[in-house]
């Protein structure tokens, strides 16, 4: 009789649910099947999957997904299991199942950013109670190490702000109508097939999903419970082809950020308040900086901290392998808890930090207006910024046909310095309101300067 050759051999397995077999759901399946060897030594057991949950057996798939190992049962599915792997989306099911994993003494992991930006808490709680690990690095940013730094390697600093590029689908419809000159539609198709969007892809378009990445790196990073209701969120879907092209042409481009950050808002007493600010909204990024260069579905966050300085995160937002990638990552963190005894991070919510108004943000905004094409009018509009306390940082001046036939319209670009997002929004209007201004065409934050 020959000796076991390692651990593995002779620790019982650990049993692995995946519950959902799509895009991201069959390369966790992939993973664990063809480097089931080498995640054997890394855990110290083997990792048996011993069954995934579909919602129709009979429908054709991927070869490498045992057909033996299918089953509508997913409730029956989760008792069974030491690591329940949650990977079909949407609130229920899902929330259910990975409770009742919980309840089973299960450690779970899931990939599920909409469910934890609502019920969190629950889950967590759930978790405490039965001792068991609750893991979702590939819930924010896809394959990118980006939970696991804030959650763990950041703990003993103090976070002052998160901002990046965390939705691939946008990042790639935005790239492609720049690079391209596709219309929003064809790009979202384009996302679609190659596995990048949301099911429904309007949570991508219409920034719910950054929204929800948002409220997850904001909770580990401030120690503040932070819901989807939280943060103030704009999707791409008001962005034209039109404001594309005017962004590269004034050194810009356009991207769909998520920024956490502390701050703070002052009363009319003079008292202040400090908390935090969590926002996602379509901003301009001078060319030149690191996050202009985010191409494709690629996500990218820059994290600055008290002690730490600033770092970057960059790498692949979304996908099926990508996604496994961080997946397994968990997979791997908390079967080796269960082998050797411990556990991951548990919730932090201390802080508790109050969640300041959208209105109390800071920033610089370019607005491009049509303007009457006569002298005095850049006067009329510079003394409304001026009386609101706005301050210019430049202006340019085009008329509207540029390239084309010369009208007696043109076109005003102007850039400010920091404004509050209040002292933005009464300039607006006030400019609205001024006869020499046709329209104002569009206002975007800046961002990255
Ligand atoms: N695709 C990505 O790039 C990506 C990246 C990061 C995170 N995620 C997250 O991963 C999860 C899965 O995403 P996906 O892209 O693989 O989606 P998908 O739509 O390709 O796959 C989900 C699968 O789950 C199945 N399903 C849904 N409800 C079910 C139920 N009640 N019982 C059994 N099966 C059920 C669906 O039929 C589908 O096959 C989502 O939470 C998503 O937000 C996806
Ligand atoms: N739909 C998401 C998947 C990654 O979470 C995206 O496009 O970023
Ligand atoms: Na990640």
């Amino acid at each position: 009789m020959s000796a076991p050759s390692s651990p593995a051999d002779v620790r019982p397995a650990l049993r692995v649910a995946v519950l959902g077999c799509g895009v991201v759901g069959t390369e966790v399946v992939r993973l664990l099947t063809t480097q089931a060897d080498d995640l054997a030594s890394r855990v110290g057991a083997r990792l048996e999957l011993v069954g995934v949950a579909v919602r129709d057996v009979d429908v054709p798939r991927d070869p490498v997904v045992d057909r033996a190992l299918l089953t509508a049962d997913a409730e029956g599915l989760v008792e069974k299991a030491d690591v329940v792997v949650e990977l079909m989306g949407g609130l229920q099911p899902a929330k259910d199942l990975l409770l009742r994993a919980i309840e089973h003494g299960a450690s779970v992991v899931t990939a599920n950013k909409a469910l934890l930006a609502q019920d969190g808490p629950v889950l967590y709680a759930a978790a405490d109670a039965a001792g068991v690990d609750l893991y979702f690095e590939a819930a924010v940013a896809g394959a990118i190490p980006i939970v696991r730094p804030v959650r763990e390697s950041l703990a003993g600093d103090h976070v002052r702000r998160v901002l990046g590029i965390v939705n691939g689908t946008t990042n790639y419809v935005l790239d492609r109508m720049a690079t391209e000159g596709l219309d929003l539609e064809q790009a979202v198709k384009e996302a679609q097939s190659l596995g990048y969007a949301e099911a429904d892809p309007t949570a991508d378009v219409e920034g719910y999903d950054a929204a929800a990445k948002a409220a997850i790196l904001a909770s580990l990073a401030f120690h503040t419970r932070v819901s989807l209701d939280d943060v103030a969120r704009e999707g791409i879907t008001s962005v034209t082809a039109d404001d594309v092209a005017w962004a590269e042409r004034t050194g810009y481009v356009i991207k769909l950020l998520a920024i956490a950050e502390r701050g703070e808002t002052a009363a009319e007493d003079g008292s202040t308040t400090a908390g935090i600010q969590v926002r996602v909204h379509p901003a301009l990024v001078p060319a030149g900086h690191p996050l202009a260069g985010v191409r494709g579905a690629f996500n990218a966050v820059f994290v600055e901290a008290e002690a730490a300085g600033e770092l970057m995160f960059y790498g692949r937002g979304a996908g099926g392998q990508p996604t496994a990638s961080a997946v397994l990552g968990d997979v791997v963190s908390v079967a080796r808890h269960r082998v050797l005894g411990g556990r991951g991070p548990v919730e932090s919510s201390y802080a508790a930090l109050p969640v300041l108004p959208a209105s109390a943000a800071r920033t610089r905004y370019q607005m491009r207006l049509e303007v009457a094409d006569r002298p005095g009018v850049l006067a009329q509009v510079a003394a409304v910024l001026a009386g609101r306390e706005v301050s210019i940082e430049s202006v340019r001046q085009t008329p509207k046909g540029e390239g084309r036939v010369v009208t007696d319209v043109a076109m005003l670009v102007i850039t400010t310095h920091t404004a509050t997002e209040h002292a933005l929004r009464s300039t607006v209007e006030a400019i609205e309101a001024l006869d020499v201004v046709r329209r104002v065409v569009s206002v975007l934050r800046v961002e990255g300067a």
